[in-house]
């Protein structure tokens, strides 16, 4: 049932089973492609825009008031927005912020990224849920010339993210240091003093703020690309790998982590450590599955179990694939479940310290319950360098 358009209506998102969403555009003109999803985040759209994982992905917010605090340089995940575009109720308005550097929309039409307001992001929302998450076309042209036929006809065309290695092109071109000496969050969680672990942390497209909690829990951070082999992984003699998110499905971006992964635990026992995407390609590399979700989870309050502790945390999360926790073999446990649908949300090896998160314990946004995680891979590193001295 497609919505009416109205004279003031500059940009249109259109499903590719023939839905169209009228709405007024702002940010940059043109049109782009993707897969549509919905995050129910409260706050953080700039940080949820620039995180790389969600590269070919449109984002509809359920929160209605997008781009009331503006954009400032300290919130980037990234250089830029990486999500393709965004779906909003309300237009953005001026923002009222202190930390405020720009507006949402001038932002967004600096870097290229379309956005729609005055949707009905609810009746949206219940047709993502209804039908999975669908492939769309976003057009915005300020006279309103918009060609409904072809809209329609390039999102039929998206190819989706089935299949798709994305890491590959959002990731650094080439290796680098983290040297930033920010806290990871205003008030908390500094920097320690003193030489810091060595952590080869690998960039699938890596949100800042992951790396700011591994300079946080005392790890001195080496980015390396993600296509980096473990040769190259190896040739920093790390004491602890990091894998992390990143976009696209994770088998196709299995093709090269994985054989990096079974490579590097053949020749050490290092403490191991993935965060979403790096998540998946570790279950990979063990031996389990991944499949695609009907519409993930993207959000900053998805409870999700410690079944070790039997604790609850309330947790950040932005994934449309999932590890298939049937699949896990022998040596593997589950150690984390979904409280919304009970998909797998951690793992660990049973004899060594391996382990990963399908959540996001960074948050950026977000609560930050979940930052013990980072504490526990420095301290498996610690106790591993203590037995090896
Ligand atoms: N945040 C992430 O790392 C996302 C992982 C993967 N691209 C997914 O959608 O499931």
């Amino acid at each position: 049932m497609p919505t009416a358009r109205r004279s003031d209506h500059t940009a249109c998102l259109a499903l590719a089973d023939g839905t169209l969403f009228w709405g007024r555009g702002f940010g940059a003109t043109g049109q782009t492609t993707a897969e549509l999803c919905f995050n129910t985040a409260m706050t953080g759209y700039q940080e949820i825009m620039t995180d790389p994982s969600y590269a070919g992905q449109v984002v509809t917010f359920t929160f209605p008031h997008i781009g009331n605090v503006g954009v400032n340089p300290e919130d980037d995940e990234a250089d830029r927005p990486v999500a393709e575009g965004l779906v909003v109720k309300w237009d953005p308005t001026e923002p009222s912020n202190w930390r405020a550097a720009e507006r949402l929309d001038a932002w967004l039409a600096r870097h290229g990224r379309i956005g729609i307001g005055g949707v009905d992001t609810r009746r949206l929302t219940r047709a993502i849920r209804q039908q999975g998450a669908p492939h769309v076309a976003l057009a915005h042209d300020p006279e309103g010339n918009i060609d409904i036929e072809a809209l329609v006809a390039s999102a039929r065309a998206f190819p989706g993210l089935v299949g798709l290695d994305l890491a590959r092109e959002v990731t650094c071109r080439q290796s680098y240091r983290w040297n930033e000496t920010r806290w990871a969050w205003p008030g908390g969680y500094g920097r320690r003093e003193g030489p810091g672990h060595r952590v080869v942390a690998i960039d699938y497209g890596a949100k800042r703020n992951i790396l700011r909690c591994l300079a946080s829990a005392g790890c001195d951070v080496i980015v390396l690309p993600a296509t980096a082999s473990a040769e190259e992984v190896l040739a920093h003699q790390p004491e602890g790998l990091f894998l992390s998110n990143g976009p696209g499905d994770p088998a196709a971006t299995g093709e090269y982590a994985v054989p990096m992964i079974r490579e590097v635990m053949e020749k050490t026992e290092i403490p191991i450590f993935g965060i979403c995407l790096g998540h998946q390609m570790l279950a990979l590399a063990l031996g389990a599955r991944t499949v695609k979700m009907n519409h993930g989870h993207h959000g900053a309050n998805h409870p999700v179990k410690d079944l070790e502790t039997g604790k609850v945390e309330i947790t950040s999360m932005n994934h449309g694939f999932t590890v298939d926790s049937q699949t896990l073999p022998d040596g593997v446990i589950e150690t984390h479940v979904s409280l919304f649908d009970g998909s797998n949300c951690g793992i660990r090896m049973t004899d060594r310290p391996v382990f990963s998160v399908q959540y996001h314990p960074e948050a950026s946004p977000g609560p930050q319950d979940s930052y013990y995680l980072f504490e526990r891979f420095a301290a498996a590193i610690a106790a591993r360098k203590q037995t090896t001295a």
